[in-house]
């Protein structure tokens, strides 16, 4: 796998391990932000609904205490029949009708069980007394057990099927100077109006409700689950606020709730909240205690409507687009500043392996990369330059080495390899041009006896000095070389048989008046052939040592040339 590939997966890997994070963290937080919001709210809504009820209720119970307070009902109440009391009573109710909200009211008396009502119409002017309660009916049962009970105050939902009105009734029991309960009294609120005004208030996703001190529900927008006349039902058979819930574990959440706020019941205020579920969608309940009326209150906020988790989308979609131009972003520089470097570094690697040193520019991030391309590049030049240095050595070296294998390292002329190459490059150049050259094989007479006379040493030096002599007597553009031994050869190009002869002949003078001079008289014997263009070597070195061996034959120190006009020199 390529490093871009590489660094690639390792990001996009990087990134999506980034993302599940963030994303679970963004999940466990946004929920956590929600729970946090909605238990604020939760509360905010439970207070606001219970002083929206309580507000609805406060003038209306204080007026039902006033009206139970009242002298004139309560001294009626002892003696019911007595015209004067009973007159001065009803002006009293009246008075408090038109006082009530509802314009309506209720009396009902202890002793007797008569029961009083008047309501907005004014329908029972003059004839408020409705009828006699009694403790065998069901429907009147409600008097009865609040009077059991004893509580002074009382709320009740209740249907009251005389009247034909179902009402939220406050009920305030009336006692006289001694204590003694003498009656009830109160008013009704219309409950469809009150239902509309306090609790089905159509606010999209808080549901509020309202439950009794036992948990019957008592103000609800489904009046199906409205617990009518719950005062006189056995536990049990009260639709009590568990109802609501499907899940056994809600249900016990909500009634601990509730346990929770009876016992705190004198913290003014405090909401006990949860998560619950309605109708297979999660709520937030608050709950709170009203104790001026001892119901509570209870509020459903369905978050994900209040505040659905995709309003937060918009917050993703940031974040993806964050984390896509992170890639990119990452991409770009690691492809300028490490990929696309090392892709370059690595192809002028493969071409240094390769053998050449013509790099390809190379990319030099500031960076180590940067950094080691920059050296990669100096250590290239100075393996150039010592590469070079080392081919120009190797090539003198050889230069060298091939001259040394022609060049005779006693004499310093060329040896036979010399003479042979030279020897053809003529012959191609004679039959090129269709001239010819001369070619002059020579051997100092009897020069085993002066070795063996003087050694072998001064031989060397005899052979060193013939050397010399011939050189001196060519022409500097003739070529003589040592053929081996005492014998010697030298080409003369360009040549005629004439100077072949005088160049001859020049030698072997030369050599025998100069040896003179040394004290070692040493004379040579030359065979000269003059080359045609046609002829090979063989031809060329036969003829001219047939020419040496003539004159050698003939008594030594003498040229004889071979040729068409062989010319046949004799001793001076
Ligand atoms: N000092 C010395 N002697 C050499 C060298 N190479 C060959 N010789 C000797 O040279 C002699 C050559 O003798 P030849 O050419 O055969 O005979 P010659 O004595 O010269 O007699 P002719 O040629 O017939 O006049 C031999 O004794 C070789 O040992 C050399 O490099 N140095």
């Amino acid at each position: 796998m390529s490093l871009k590939t590489r660094f690639l997966s390792l990001a996009a890997g990087l990134i999506i391990i980034a993302a599940c994070a963030s994303w679970l963290a963004y999940r466990e937080l946004s929920a956590d932000l929600i729970e946090r919001w909605g238990r604020q709210v939760a509360e905010i809504q439970v207070r606001y609904d219970s002083a929206r009820l309580l507000q609805s209720l406060e003038r209306e119970i204080g007026l039902a205490r006033q009206m139970a307070d009242s002298t004139a009902l309560i001294n009626w109440s002892a003696a019911p029949d007595n015209k004067a009391l009973k007159d001065n009573a009803i002006r009293e109710m009246e008075s408090f009708r038109a006082n009530f909200r509802d314009k309506s009211y209720f009396v009902a008396l202890r002793a007797s069980g008569r029961y009083y009502y008047n309501n907005a119409d004014n329908e029972f002017a003059g004839e408020q007394f409705r009828y006699v309660l009694d403790p065998e009916k069901p429907d009147d049962a409600w008097f009865y057990q609040l009077i059991e009970e004893g509580r002074d105050f009382h709320l009740n939902v209740n249907p009251d099927t005389e009247l034909g009105v179902t009402k939220l009734w406050i009920d305030v029991l009336m006692r006289d100077p001694a204590g003694e309960i003498v009656g009830m009294v109160g008013t009704g609120l219309n409950l469809d109006t009150f239902l509309q005004d306090i609790v089905d208030i159509n606010q999209n996703g808080i549901t509020t409700l309202f439950v009794d001190y036992g948990g019957a529900i008592q103000l609800y927008r489904d009046r199906n689950y409205i617990d009518f006349a719950s005062v006189i039902k056995p536990e049990g058979q009260k639709n009590t606020v568990d109802l609501l819930f499907e899940n056994p574990e809600d249900k016990q959440k909500i009634l601990g709730m509730l346990q929770l706020l009876k016992k705190n019941a004198g913290q003014p205020g405090h909401v006990e909240s949860g998560f619950v579920t309605v109708e297979g969608r999660e709520h937030l309940a608050g709950v709170a205690f009203l104790p001026a009326i001892g119901w509570f209150e209870i509020t459903l906020l369905d978050l994900n409507t209040l505040l659905p988790q995709s309003y937060l989308w918009p917050l993703v979609a940031v974040f993806i687009a964050s984390l896509l131009i992170t890639l990119i972003v990452f991409h770009l520089i690691i492809q300028s500043r490490i990929v696309k470097p090392i892709m370059g570094l690595e192809e002028a690697v493969e071409k240094v392996r390769s053998g050449s040193f013509a790099l390809p520019r190379l990319d030099k991030p500031d960076n180590e990369i940067g950094r080691l391309a920059d050296h990669f590049e100096k250590m290239t030049d100075s393996l150039r330059h010592s590469t070079q240095e080392l081919e120009n050595k190797v090539a003198q070296r050889t230069d060298e080495l091939h001259r040394l294998a022609r060049i005779d390292p006693l004499t310093g002329l060329r040896n036979r390899r010399g003479l042979d190459e030279l020897l053809l490059e003529e012959i191609e150049r004679a039959a090129r041009q269709g001239t010819g050259f001369g070619v002059i094989w020579l051997d100092i007479d009897h020069f085993k006896s002066i070795n063996d006379q003087l050694g072998h040493q001064a031989g060397d030096e005899i052979l060193c000095r013939v050397a010399l002599w011939l050189k001196a007597s060519v022409r500097p553009y003739d070529h003589p070389g040592r053929w081996g031994g005492d014998e010697f050869v030298i080409l003369l190009s360009p040549c005629s048989p004439t100077t072949l002869e005088q160049i001859a002949t020049r030698m072997r003078e030369t050599v025998e008046q100069e040896s003179r001079k040394t004290g070692t008289p040493v004379t040579i014997s030359i065979g000269g052939y003059f080359s045609e263009p046609g002829d090979d070597s063989d031809t060329i070195l036969r003829n001219a040592d047939q020419a040496l061996y003539r004159a050698k034959s003939q008594g030594r120190n003498r040229v004889c040339i071979n040729g068409p006009e062989a010319i046949e020199t004799n001793r001076v």
